[in-house]
C-alpha cells in the first residue's frame, strides 16, 4: 500500500484564503484590523526565522503584526512589564511569545501574566484549564494545526484509537484533551513508556511529537494508519526531517504527512486564526 501524502501547504493555502475574507468582515464591522504582537526575546536563532514567517502571514492576511524584539539580557520583570503593557494595549488583540525564552526566564512567568483573551497561543493556566474542562479555550497552535489536519481531511475521529508520541505543554498534552473532546481513545506516550511500538501499532490514527528524527519506522505502523508527523528536527547538513520515517512508513499507512510541507505550514495559521477570534472577541 502506498499511503496518501497529505498536502500542508495546500490546506495552509485554504485556510489562508478563508482568513483573508475573514479578516475583511472584521474591519467592515468595526474599523480596524486584528492586532499581533510577537514577543521574542533574543537568544534563539530559529526563533527568529519562526517570527519571521508569522509576520509575512499575518501580512498577506491584513493582520496587524509586529515584533517585540527584547535583549538576551532582558529580566523576568521588564518582559512581565511588556506583557503587562501589552494586556491593556486597545489594538493588539493578539499576544504570542516565541519559545524557547533564554533560560534565565520564567515560562510561568510568562503563562501567568499574559491576559487569558490575548493569550492566542494558549499558554496561560487559564487556557489550558478551559481546555481540560471542555469549555472554549485557545490553544497551542501546533495542537491546533493537527486537529485542523485531521479535519480538514475528513479523517474520523469518533471512537478511534489515537496515539500520541509526546506529552510536551505545547503538543501532547493539548492535542489528548483536544482529540478527547472528539470522542477518540487517547493514549499518550513519552520517553519513559514501555512497548511503545506495540501501542504504536494499535493506533488508527498516530501522531509523533517527540522530537527524535525519523524515529517512527514502518513496523510501528498499523496498515492503513492515519500518521501525523509533528516534528522538526534540523539536520546537521542543513533541511529539516520530521519524526517520522516517510519512506519507509508510506508504504504501509493509509495516509501520511510529510515534513516540511506537513503540519508545520499550518501551525503560524492557526496562531493568526486564534487572533483573529480573539479580536471578534474582544469587540463583544
Ligand atoms: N510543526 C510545528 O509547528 C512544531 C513542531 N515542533 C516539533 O515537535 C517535536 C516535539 O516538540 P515538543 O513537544 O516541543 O518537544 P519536547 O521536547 O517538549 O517533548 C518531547 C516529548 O517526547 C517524548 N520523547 C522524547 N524521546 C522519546 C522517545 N525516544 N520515546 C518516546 N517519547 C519520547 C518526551 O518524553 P518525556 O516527557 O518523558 O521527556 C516528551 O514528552 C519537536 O521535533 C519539535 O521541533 C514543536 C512545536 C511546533
Ligand atoms: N510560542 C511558540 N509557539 C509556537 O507555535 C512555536 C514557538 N513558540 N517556537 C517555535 C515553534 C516551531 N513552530 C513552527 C512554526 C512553523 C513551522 C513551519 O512553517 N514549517 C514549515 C517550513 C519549515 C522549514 O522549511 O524550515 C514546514 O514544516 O513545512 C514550523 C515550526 C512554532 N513554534
Amino acid at each position: 500500500m502506498t499511503a496518501t501524502t497529505i498536502d500542508g501547504r495546500k490546506l495552509s493555502a485554504e485556510i489562508k484564503g478563508e482568513l483573508k475574507e475573514e479578516v475583511q468582515r472584521f474591519h467592515q464591522a468595526h474599523g480596524q484590523v486584528p492586532g499581533l504582537a510577537i514577543v521574542r526575546v533574543e537568544g534563539d536563532a530559529a526563533s527568529g526565522v519562526y517570527s519571521k514567517a508569522i509576520l509575512r502571514i499575518a501580512k498577506e492576511l491584513g493582520v496587524e503584526a509586529r515584533l517585540e524584539l527584547l535583549p538576551v539580557e532582558t529580566t523576568n520583570e521588564e518582559l512581565r512589564d511588556v506583557l503587562l503593557h501589552l494586556n491593556t494595549d486597545r489594538a493588539t488583540h493578539g499576544v504570542i511569545v516565541q519559545m524557547p525564552l533564554p533560560a534565565h526566564l520564567s515560562q510561568q512567568v510568562v503563562a501567568e501574566t499574559l491576559a487569558a483573551e490575548k493569550d492566542i497561543d494558549g499558554i496561560s493556566p487559564l487556557s489550558a484549564g478551559n481546555l481540560a474542562l471542555g469549555f472554549p479555550s485557545f490553544v497551542p497552535s501546533t495542537a491546533a494545526a493537527v486537529v485542523e489536519v485531521l479535519e480538514r481531511t475528513k479523517t474520523p475521529l469518533d471512537g478511534k484509537n489515537v496515539v500520541i508520541l509526546g506529552r510536551s505543554n505545547v503538543v501532547g498534552k493539548p492535542l489528548a484533551f483536544m482529540l478527547l473532546q472528539r470522542n477518540a481513545t487517547v493514549t499518550v506516550c513519552h520517553s519513559r513508556t514501555q512497548n511503545l511500538a506495540k501501542i504504536a501499532r494499535e493506533a488508527d490514527i498516530l501522531i509523533a511529537a517527540v522530537g527524535r528524527p525519523t524515529m517512527v519506522k514502518a513496523e510501528m505502523v498499523r496498515p492503513g494508519a492515519t500518521v501525523i508527523d509533528v516534528g522538526i528536527n534540523a539536520l546537521p547538513e542543513g533541511g529539516i526531517v520530521g519524526d517520522v520515517d516517510f519512506a519507509s512508513v508510506s508504504e504501509v499507512a493509509g495516509a501520511v504527512t510529510p515534513t516540511p510541507g506537513g503540519v508545520g505550514p499550518l501551525t503560524n495559521v492557526l496562531l493568526l486564526k486564534q487572533c483573529i477570534e480573539a479580536a471578534w472577541r474582544q469587540q463583544g
